[in-house]
């Protein structure tokens, strides 16, 4: 919103020393028009905190009520959050509050059953308007451009992107993270000896959920992809490596166009070694891959002022990319889990709950993760992940599938709407079952409906499926870590529910605690890229960013319920397991 310009030039011009009664009617109207003005002043600082730079399409998750006092000489950085569902940008001033952003959802592909794509040029173009709408509104707000010191990214993992090294031509939709059309080729890799020996290497089991399984896909049926693949011409990237490359210009950018990742995006593809932090060969053999022919990203730190290149054009052309990270990796440190035993679950359209275990990597007996949390100095810090396919993404399917509610808020109202689950229980897995299951042969099933079952009993088991999950996922950190959490941080689209984050704290009986400001992912970028030009210099620098107005929930159930609770999950799980 443009500021009205203030005419106050001819009020100021009025000497009121001069005046003689006659022209006290004057004074009068003009004192009116001023008392007007700064109504109307005030009146747009409202609706400009209102806005808050909030999302211009569909779930908009800004949550910044109150607009900085910032002076307009501060420092800013900038942040590209590449999400699942949505592209937003966000400015974020030294405080760690955002002063401006942007969101634009874009298109959901799914061809077939199990599949799930993206346009990868409407990804950058969702991008690139984001930044230049939030630039816009930054400046309308008073600041500079040149203010915004670098650009952090982050994005959603795992989605493939492949395209021609020489003319940067995506040369198949990206295959999103979700998609399981690899599921028969996983199965025949999980029979080729040395399957059981992957995890320990990459941290990650072998399922239709990492990078390799869809680019493996690709290889064996788009023509196109193959043909690369044998002139040596095929690049492969996550979403982090394809918006480097584009946002530099793609094959006309630096020497020939900036082309790399970082370990937080590259070991979640099972070429990455946890250990060198570099492409491991025998992971490559494993799947069959020829090295020579696959043109793999360089593999950088998350914190780096030079090798991400710079912005080409737009707003912010010229503005250096100083970091990225994979989007739960980012909110961790947007939640400054920078210590050994603190943890994060973030509810977007998945849910993903990372636990710090320090500088070495833990390799789960439990059915969860091994991944890099940052590498901001060449120091690797790791953690323990567990995952879970589908949260948020559940609500939109009561959205856009099932029409029972026209927006995610109004999930809360409809599961209000009844005081517990009645018994049923929302298998929600369109991907199979993630961590700590892994089961595959599982589809998304409704149990225990009975002619008592209403809408509300169903938006409720939709909301509990990822708490349940988030439960299971608790339980096997426990055992893999020998450590019980004491409170979780929580955040994500699906955190704003009440009612939600409720049950959570009541099945797992310990405080969740919710930040007022809940781009903590967008946060976490930031911090990257802030850490490479200086912005901020020491862990210790950020604690106080973002602590001020968050919301803990405190478990209110009895225990023997919850347990009971979970006991029927489990058996939901089990009862439908094997069903493909
Ligand atoms: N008020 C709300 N209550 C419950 N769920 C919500 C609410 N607002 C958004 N969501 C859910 O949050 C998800 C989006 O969260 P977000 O963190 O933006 O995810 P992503 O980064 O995966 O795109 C959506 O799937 C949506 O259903
Ligand atoms: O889109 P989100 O926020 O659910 O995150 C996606 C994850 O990175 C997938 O591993």
């Amino acid at each position: 919103m443009d500021s009205i310009p203030v005419k106050a030039a001819a009020v100021n011009q009025v000497d009121s020393t001069d005046s003689a009664p006659a022209n006290q009617q004057v004074l009068d109207l003009l004192q009116s028009i001023q008392q007007n003005q700064q109504r109307l002043e005030q009146r747009l600082g409202e609706l400009e905190r209102n806005q808050g730079g909030a999302s211009q399409s569909g779930d908009a998750t800004a949550h910044h009520d109150t607009l900085p006092s910032t002076a307009h000489d501060e420092t800013f950085v900038g942040a590209i959050d590449q999400g699942t569902t949505s592209s937003r940008f966000l400015i974020f001033n030294k405080e760690g509050e955002p002063v401006a952003s942007h969101q634009i959802e874009f298109k959901q592909i799914y061809p077939h059953p199990g599949w799930h794509e993206h346009d990868p040029e409407e990804i950058v173009t969702s991008v690139q308007l984001c930044m230049d709408e939030a630039v816009k509104l930054f400046k309308r707000r008073g600041y500079s451009r040149d203010s915004i010191k670098a650009i952090g990214i982050t994005n959603q993992r795992e989605t493939t992107v492949v395209w021609d090294k020489n003319t940067g031509e995506p040369l198949y939709n990206a295959i999103v993270w979700t998609d399981t059309r690899s599921a028969a080729l996983v199965r025949e890799l999980k029979t080729r000896s040395g399957a059981d020996k992957l995890q320990d290497k990459c941290g990650l089991p072998l399922s239709t959920y990492p990078s390799v399984s869809k680019l493996l896909w690709m290889l064996e049926n788009v023509d196109k992809v193959k043909q690369a693949y044998e002139n040596g011409t095929l690049a492969f990237g996550t979403i982090d490596a394809w918006l480097v490359y584009k946002l530099n210009g793609g094959p006309q950018g630096r020497d020939g166009g900036v082309f790399v990742s970082e370990p937080t995006n590259a070991s979640r593809t099972m070429f990455m070694n946890l250990e060198t932090l570099d492409y491991d060969n025998s992971l490559i053999d494993f799947f069959g891959l020829k090295r020579d022919n696959i043109r793999l990203p360089n593999i950088i730190r998350s914190s780096d002022a030079e090798a991400y290149g710079s912005i080409a054009s737009g707003s912010l052309t010229g503005v250096s990319i100083t970091g990225c990270l994979g989007d739960q990796s980012a909110a961790l440190v947007g939640q400054k889990g920078f210590t050994p035993g603190l943890a994060k679950n973030t509810y977007g359209t998945g849910c993903f709950l990372l636990y710090n275990v320090g500088e070495k990597p833990v390799i789960s007996k439990h059915g969860l993760l091994a991944t890099v949390a940052f590498n901001f100095d060449g120091k690797p810090i790791y953690a323990l992940e567990g995952s879970i396919a589908v949260a948020g993404q559940g609500i939109k399917f009561l959205q856009n599938n099932l029409g029972l509610i026209s927006s995610s808020a109004e999930i809360n109202d409809l599961a209000a709407s009844v005081e517990d689950n009645g018994g049923c229980i929302f298998v929600t897995a369109f991907s199979g079952l993630f961590a700590p299951y892994w089961i595959d042969d599982v589809r998304g099933s409704i149990l225990g409906i009975t002619q008592y079952t209403q809408k509300g009993h169903v938006a409720r088991a939709t909301l509990e499926a990822t708490c349940y999950q988030t439960k299971a996922i608790l339980n096997a950190m426990e055992k893999d870590s020998g450590k019980a959490l004491t409170e979780l941080a929580v955040d994500g689209g699906m955190s704003n529910s009440d009612l939600c984050m409720q049950t959570q704290a009541d099945l797992i009986g310990i405080p969740v605690i919710r930040p007022k400001m809940r781009e903590t992912t967008a946060l976490g970028a930031a911090i990257a890229a802030g850490f490479a030009v200086g912005v901020w210099k020491s862990f210790d620098e950020l604690k106080e960013l973002n602590r001020v107005g968050s919301t803990t929930l405190e478990p209110k159930m009895p225990a023997e319920k919850s347990a009971e609770m979970f006991e029927r999950w489990e058996k939901a799980v089990k009862t439908c397991s094997g069903f493909v």
